[in-house]
């Protein structure tokens, strides 16, 4: 199998990027603001439209405009270069609340991966596989997104879609860091939030977690993204059988429906995913691990985050979240995050690891200060 990465790079934006002290890359201020203006203008009067039936308007709120740097899978050049920079898409108002719901999973598992294109992802001792995306934008079914990102060859568009299409770089740091910490899954009830490919959740899948959630803003990701990357990772691989092929294939469907059974699928935004888990009559059993790469590029978005950590969290769980030091445009990045969980005073937090090529990422834990 020959192993392959897709990046979309947009047009001459590596060249407007400045390293900063802490190797950390700007816009220059010039042409950020000139890229903010010419972009503000496509999006000055966008809400959520009846083509988008699932933003209601009554949700709407300011927010800032939206511009950053980091990477992700899905283009035509290599890793590295994508790593260096991206391009998210701005836009003049606050995500709409996007409903969460959940998402079935569908009977013959393996049906989902039909028409879909899978490929090893290479340097990952985890040995997983992830279907490729780009060819979705062919293909867009229910959300009118894709053809909006690619076509505006921006990473994501904000509070329409998140990015989940894409495997970003630091979901790629928290894999290396599960195998370097020998992080141990099983047992635990596990969140990939904001998952996109899945793959933080697929590795805790195979580690043996007992339960395991995924999240992520837009449905069609979990549809076409998520759900078949599990469905593509199952370990269900020809196994050694005396039995009549008959055997071999109702085994291999008990395995695939154990294995699946440990998994949940849900889309919409952070507080409606709150909502949903909290107040469904049942009593809710927290996470003793909450994944989360690159989901702190927007500091609109802190307060809903700290939130859902501290609604779903156990008190004795963890988060482990990835991110860029810093996302330019949007303004997010990990000391700002830090900064804002240090003044709520709920959580501690520790830097795990920094990686420092190019544009530094950071790797954190966030545990209660106070379990009770
Ligand atoms: C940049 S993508 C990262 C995807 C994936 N974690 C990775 O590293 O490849 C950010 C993810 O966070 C989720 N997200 C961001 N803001 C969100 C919000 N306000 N509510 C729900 N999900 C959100 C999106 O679904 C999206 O998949």
């Amino acid at each position: 199998m020959t192993f392959q990465f897709n990046f979309t790079i947009e047009d001459g934006l590596e060249n407007e990027l400045t390293p900063l002290g802490d190797g950390a890359l700007t816009l220059n201020a010039s042409k950020e603001s000139s890229i903010s203006e010419s972009q503000k203008g496509k999006h000055r009067d966008k809400t959520c439209s009846p083509e988008q039936p699932d933003l209601p308007q009554d949700h709407l709120q300011e927010h800032k405009s939206v511009r950053n740097a980091a990477p992700s899978q899905d283009t035509d050049n290599s890793l590295d270069t994508a790593n260096r920079s991206s391009n998210l898409e701005p836009h003049e108002r606050q995500p709409c609340l996007r409903a969460a719901k959940e998402h079935a999973v569908p009977k013959g598992l393996k049906k989902v991966l039909e028409n879909k294109v899978i490929e090893t992802l290479p340097g990952l001792q985890h040995n997983l596989s992830a279907v490729k995306t780009i060819l979705l934008k062919e293909n867009f079914p229910g959300e009118n997104i894709v053809s909006r990102n690619f076509s505006s060859h921006s990473d994501l568009i904000s509070g329409v879609y998140e990015g989940g299409l894409k495997i970003w770089e630091c979901t790629f740091d928290l894999l290396a860091y599960f195998t370097k910490a020998k992080l141990k899954f099983a047992g635990k009830k596990v969140l990939d939030l904001g998952c996109g490919s899945g793959l933080l959740g697929i590795a805790a899948l195979k580690g043996g977690a007992k339960e395991i959630h995924f999240q992520d803003y837009n449905s069609m990701v979990i549809d076409e993204v998520t759900l078949p990357n599990v469905a593509a990772n199952s370990t269900l691989e020809d196994e050694e059988n005396d039995g009549c092929e008959a055997d071999v294939k109702r085994c291999r469907r008990l395995k695939e429906a154990q294995e699946i059974y440990k998994c949940r699928f849900f889309s919409g935004e952070w507080s409606e995913f709150c909502k949903v888990m909290l107040s469904n009559g049942k009593p809710f059993e927290k996470y003793d691990l909450i994944l989360t790469s690159e989901t702190i590029y927007n500091p609109d978005y802190y307060d809903t985050l700290h939130q859902t950590f501290l609604r779903l969290l156990d008190k004795d769980g963890r988060v482990l979240l990835a991110s860029k030091a810093h996302y330019f445009g949007v303004g997010g990045g990990i000391h700002l995050f830090q900064k804002f969980v240090q003044e709520r005073n709920v959580f501690e937090t520790r830097t795990l690891e920094i990686i420092d090529e190019g544009l530094k990422r950071f790797l954190i834990e966030l545990i209660f200060k106070c379990p009770s």
